[in-house]
């Protein structure tokens, strides 16, 4: 099976997670993709849904799914997204697409985080994949300077710009010997809006799409 297959074999088991009648909180990326496609076709069952880009807020609305502010609901029971990598304690790396801190606002609020993913994502210590950043743009050059004391190499994505209007560094190189501690170092960073380290709060399940079968981590 190839990795879009795999893919959406994890989306459509993130259908068993959607609770009828409430509002389902949809991540970004291609694996989103997948489980939007396959949400458009329980969609009269679900009250609507809360999107973490502007790009999803569209692929949701096209198919006729209404979506809600986040700021205008209470709670959510189940948010469904992809990560660049995910480890056995369910740690992750996020915002290969940008969308890192409309994710992470959403994943602080949901009561279950449901990642899904193909095997391709599974690592056992986070950091091969180079860690995104969302960044004020005017504090980048001193951002970039701290990024580097803490012994990454940030690049700047060239020619992008964040739903919320901000720059994204990706750093090579960082060691994520302990995840946790690493996020709380970021988030101490003036002019970082959020990292894509999703450590404090991993997620709850992990669907992974393999081989043999469509796989569940945690939960
Ligand atoms: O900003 C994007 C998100 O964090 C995605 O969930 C992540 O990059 C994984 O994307 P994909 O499913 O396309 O590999």
């Amino acid at each position: 099976m190839g990795q879009d297959d795999l893919k959406r074999a994890a989306a459509r088991a993130a259908l068993d997670y959607v609770v009828a009648g409430r509002i389902v909180g949809v991540g970004t990326g291609s694996t989103a993709r997948c489980f939007i496609d396959a949400l458009a076709g329980i969609k009269d069952k679900i009250a609507g849904a809360v999107a973490s880009s502007e790009d999803t807020r569209r692929r949701l609305e096209a198919y006729g799914i209404k979506v809600y502010d986040l700021n205008d609901i209470d709670d959510l029971p189940v948010y469904i997204d992809g990560a660049d990598e995910i480890t056995p304690q369910l740690h992750m790396i996020k915002g290969g697409g940008g969308a890192l801190t409309r994710e992470k606002i959403i994943a602080a609020v949901t009561a279950k985080f449901v990642c899904i993913v193909d095997s391709s994502k599974s690592v056992d210590t986070l950091g091969r994949f180079p860690l995104p950043i969302e960044v004020i743009p005017m504090a980048r050059a001193q951002v970039a300077r701290e990024l580097m004391r803490l012994g990454g190499r940030p690049t700047l994505r060239e020619g992008f710009v964040t739903d919320n209007g901000n720059i994204i560094l990706d750093v090579h190189g960082l060691h994520i010997a302990d995840p946790v501690s690493l996020e709380t170092a970021l988030d101490h960073i003036v002019g970082i809006v959020a990292s894509g380290l999703f450590a404090r709060r991993p997620a709850d399940v992990c669907l992974m799409g393999t081989d043999k079968g469509v796989v569940t981590l945690g939960g």
